[in-house]
């Protein structure tokens, strides 16, 4: 099977052949606008490069009356944090040509946490930035709804999962959600 670094360096490279070509969005499918609740914490994410653009899933959250957040990532090995934001609101530049909430923003505990991939398969494992960031987030807030968000061409027949691996419970592309009921 082939290794996590080398699909990363295929899947990223696909990723930005197709946010080249095509002008497609991300929309909030209906399934996942269901599952919005009013109070709830939404961790959101601020796209880079030919990442999939969750802007209209932050929206149609705090359309549902929720509260949104963005991980603050401080280097690779510090563990990020979700801090509480609104749409619009200053960003500051990070590492990793991310933008972030300013960091004096409160630290939040996420319900959903809306999560950029670099790739995934049918039975909804990920790929991701290969620093932990995400898998780390998950083992700490075991009980939220982990969403994933790419475009279409980043499915791969089968991501090899290591040990720490947690699956997600929903994927989310431009062509709608696949998901598992039991979440
Ligand atoms: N938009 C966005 N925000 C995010 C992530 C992400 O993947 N995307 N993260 C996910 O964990 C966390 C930040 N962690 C990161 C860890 C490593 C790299 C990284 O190695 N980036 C590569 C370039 C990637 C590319 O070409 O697509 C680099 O800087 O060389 C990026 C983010 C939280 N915020
Ligand atoms: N719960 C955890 N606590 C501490 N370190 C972890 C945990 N889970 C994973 N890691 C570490 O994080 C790194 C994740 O590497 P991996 O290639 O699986 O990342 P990934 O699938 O791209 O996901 P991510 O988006 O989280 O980076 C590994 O070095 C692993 O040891």
């Amino acid at each position: 099977m082939i290794d996590k670094p080398a699909l990363r360096a295929k899947l990223r490279a696909d990723r930005d052949l197709f946010a080249a070509q095509s002008s497609t969005a991300i929309v909030a499918p209906e399934a996942y606008v269901e599952r919005l609740k009013p109070g709830m914490i939404v961790a959101t994410y601020c796209a880079v490069g030919s990442e999939a653009d969750p802007t209209q899933l932050a929206a149609a959250a705090a359309a549902a009356g929720c509260r949104l957040a963005l991980p603050f990532v401080v280097d690779r090995a510090a563990p990020i944090r979700f801090l509480a934001w609104e749409l619009g609101a200053p960003l500051v530049a990070g590492p990793f040509s991310l933008r972030q909430p300013d960091p004096s923003s409160p630290e939040v505990v996420p319900d959903v946490i809306l999560t950029p991939l670099v790739g995934f398969d049918r039975r909804l494992d990920r790929l991701g930035q290969g620093a932990g960031h995400y898998d780390r987030a998950f083992a700490r807030y075991e009980s939220a709804w982990r969403v994933g968000v790419a475009w279409s061409v980043q499915e791969v027949p089968a991501i090899p999962a290591d040990i720490w691996d947690v699956p997600l419970h929903a994927i989310i592309t431009e062509e709608g959600m696949l998901w598992r009921e039991e979440k």
